[in-house]
């Protein structure tokens, strides 16, 4: 006979979940499994608002089930571990970030590349192995196989390394596969938020020249005194455009908005390479003749496999990087969302999960 779900799930679980596709999040209580023999069990003590969250919550994808838990970038102190878990003990800080389970028999698993698995297992919005929907880290606690669980080194702060979960490993991962993050590089980023911030960052410390592309003037100050970056060009000023012209080795694109991709081709060198990091909801406008001229490059990134994320957070902690944050109560997180989509934070909400979430 079927197990029920109280059998497959008898660990009361609490958090804040959207109903339906206006996205709006209330109080949650669901159940999660108990500690398998693989698994690592941790309190979330704080958590990331990717804008995913945000396309995610209000079904902008076509694929959100509901009740829906988000939450990705997922930092906590681990309170159990499972017979066979060799990695972790009781104490330990921990992250998980987009992905909580893959197939380990594909050619992307044996290349530490999970996050092209197939049949990979998002983090929330997902169904885990066992058939059961998975909830994310706007909750008190997750419980994960120990694969999927990333050491967070000990001189980092939790509340502004929880972001790197997703928004450091999805720059990190492109500046390294593309070759792009490395001295003699000169990198655009397009789109100064959540992403595009770890990604002048991370660009930086790995030797890269880094210019921010933006649609106003506004960022340009802190981007170069705070972030670091070289240079900022405005991409509404033609004449800053035309001087821009052929001098860039590789772009982060990182704006989900509908924009045109014709200006960001023509700001590439010969053999330049677009990488697109966002997801828009529509299909964007790719001309191929830029293409031709200089045997340029579109391509795509998604997160990174655990190997590169374990990799990518002790590259930060070397090297001081972590996000520039705004943390917020869990009762806040509707606001937050409202703010997100109009753009008004600098750069990440993470949610204070351990101090602000009440049992309902
Ligand atoms: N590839 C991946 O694995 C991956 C991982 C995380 C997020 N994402 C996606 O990347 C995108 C960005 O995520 P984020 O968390 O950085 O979002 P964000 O909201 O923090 O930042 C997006 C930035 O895009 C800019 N922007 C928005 N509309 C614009 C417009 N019309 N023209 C120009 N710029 C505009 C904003 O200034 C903002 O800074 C989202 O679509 C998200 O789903 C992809
Ligand atoms: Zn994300
Ligand atoms: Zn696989």
């Amino acid at each position: 006979m079927a197990k029920s779900a109280e059998e497959v799930h008898p660990v009361k679980s609490f958090g804040w979940a959207a109903r339906d596709d206006s996205g709006i999040l209330s109080p949650f209580t669901f159940s999660r499994r108990a500690t398998g023999a693989e698994d690592v069990r941790f309190k979330v003590l704080y958590c990331g608002i990717c804008h995913t969250d945000l396309h995610q919550l209000k079904n902008e994808w076509g694929r959100s089930n509901y009740p829906l838990v988000p939450g990705h970038e997922i930092v906590g102190v681990v309170t159990e571990v499972g017979s066979k878990v060799q990695k972790f003990k009781i104490g330990d800080k921990v992250g998980v970030g987009c992905m909580v389970g893959a197939c380990h028999s594909c050619d992307n698993c044996a290349n530490d590349l999970e996050n092209h698995c197939p049949k990979a297992i998002p983090a929330y919005n997902g169904t885990y192995h066992d058939g059961t929907t998975t909830y994310g880290g706007y909750s008190d606690h997750m419980v994960t196989n120990e694969h999927f669980v990333i050491h967070i080194p000990e001189n980092m702060p939790l509340d502004a390394a929880a972001p790197l979960l997703c928004a450091g490993i999805t720059t990190y991962s492109p500046l390294k596969y593309y070759e792009l993050g490395k001295p003699g590089m000169h990198v655009g980023v397009v789109g100064l938020g959540g992403l595009g911030h770890v990604g002048v960052k991370f660009a930086k410390a790995l030797g890269a020249k880094v210019t921010v592309i933006s649609t106003s003037p506004n960022k340009k100050k802190e981007a170069i005194e705070h972030l670091g970056a070289d240079s900022f060009l405005v991409s509404r000023d033609p004449d800053q455009m035309q001087a821009a012209m052929g001098t860039m080795d590789g772009i982060l694109d990182t704006v989900f908005a509908d924009h045109r991709l014709l200006p960001l081709l023509g700001l590439l060198k010969s053999h330049g390479k677009l990488i697109m990091l966002a997801a828009p909801n529509k299909p964007l406008d790719l001309p191929a003749f830029p293409l031709l001229m200089g045997r340029k490059l579109v391509g795509g990134s998604t997160i990174g496999g655990l190997k590169e994320t374990q990799e990518m957070i002790d590259f930060a902690a070397k090297h001081n990087i972590t996000a520039d944050i705004e943390v917020i109560s869990m009762d806040y997180v509707n606001t937050a969302m409202e703010r997100l989509e109009k753009v008004d934070v600098k750069y990440r909400f993470v949610i204070d999960v351990a101090n602000t979430l009440k049992a309902a």
